[in-house]
């Protein structure tokens, strides 16, 4: 079965070697021509978290050729360039799965006509080198849950192999706002101190100044009954992530707009309306907007 995957970045292309992985037809949509053209011509390359590499031939389209021709579409670009895919509204019929760090994008997901709408978080580290290969840094796995309609069951047939598992959550909010708290906590620190996940868990200053991320997060999401919990949730996600630099950190480092504004952004805003001070996350916001300004 053809597959569309729009975003040929890291987490895009890893995507689209599992989906091949499993018999189905990935077809890469590409913001470039370029990319298209060249995944086209020599295949897609993955490089495992071994070192060890291997190509498979892929479908390959620039998304100015996008007409939801395949009724199965995984989103992979990142928040910032959600704004680029307003058009997606006119294929009613397609089953689109969203994989985006973050909470921006749900607003947008509601505005969406579409009856089958699943929602996912990434937890795998991968990195797009090239313009055809990534690397998959840190092996992890997919939550997956339905924002609308009941196809996650379909999803993770599409998806799912030993070393690219799907969980299935019932529940797509609790999965995504867990997540939002990790991102929250983990990725401006890293992008501001240039450290690993591992890192923050060695460097008590930086431990400490996650514990303040953390706690202003979870509170502003009235969360903090599973303060324990989530605490130690996050502590493992570091842990078993520990080699990994973060997305936030691999966006400054490559002087591209980081995902502050759809992770740390929606916190600050929320705090505002729930009169909540986050002294820290607005250092944090403030600090990788200078950043983003900069790159
Ligand atoms: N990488 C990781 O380890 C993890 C990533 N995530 C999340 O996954 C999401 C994707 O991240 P990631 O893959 O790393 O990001 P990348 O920047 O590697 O990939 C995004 C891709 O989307 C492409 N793109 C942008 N706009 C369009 C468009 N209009 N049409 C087609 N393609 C487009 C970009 O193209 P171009 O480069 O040519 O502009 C880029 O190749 C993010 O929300 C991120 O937070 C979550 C966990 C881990
Ligand atoms: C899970 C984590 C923190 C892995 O690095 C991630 O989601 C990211 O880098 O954006």
């Amino acid at each position: 079965m053809r597959v569309s995957v729009i975003g040929g970045g890291a987490i895009g292309l890893l995507v689209s070697y599992f989906i091949n992985k499993n018999g189905g037809e990935p077809v890469v949509y590409t913001r470039s021509y370029e990319q298209a053209e060249e995944l086209r011509k020599f295949g897609l390359t993955y490089k495992s978290v071994d070192g060890s590499e291997t190509t498979v031939m892929v479908d390959a389209k620039p998304f100015a050729q996008y007409s939801g021709e395949e009724s199965w579409c995984v989103i992979a670009v990142k928040q910032t360039a959600m704004n680029e895919l307003m058009g997606l509204n006119k294929y009613r019929n397609v089953s689109y799965l969203f994989l985006q760090n973050g909470i921006s994008h749900l607003s947008f997901l509601n505005s969406l006509p579409q009856k089958q709408i699943g929602i996912g978080v990434v937890e795998h580290g991968a990195i797009k080198t090239g313009l055809t290969t990534v690397h998959h840094l840190g092996e992890g796995r997919i939550k997956l849950s339905s924002y609308r309609g009941d196809y996650e069951q379909r999803w993770s047939e599409l998806l799912h192999s030993s070393h690219f598992p799907i969980s299935l959550e019932t529940e797509w909010e609790p999965m995504v706002y867990e997540k939002l708290i990790m991102n929250a906590s983990i990725n401006p620190l890293t992008a501001l101190l240039r450290i690993t996940n591992g890192e923050l868990l060695t460097n008590i200053y930086a431990l400490s100044m996650m514990r303040e991320l953390f706690n202003e997060t979870i509170s502003v999401l009235n969360m903090t009954e599973q303060r324990e919990v989530l605490w130690k949730e996050l502590l493992v996600l570091c842990r078993n992530t520990s080699l990994n630099r973060s997305s936030m950190l691999k966006s400054v480092e490559s002087g591209k707009q980081t995902e502050i504004e759809s992770i740390t952004g929606e916190i600050i805003k929320r705090g505002l309306q729930l009169k909540i001070k986050t002294p820290y996350s607005r250092f944090a916001y403030e600090a990788i907007r200078a950043l983003d300004w900069r790159g």
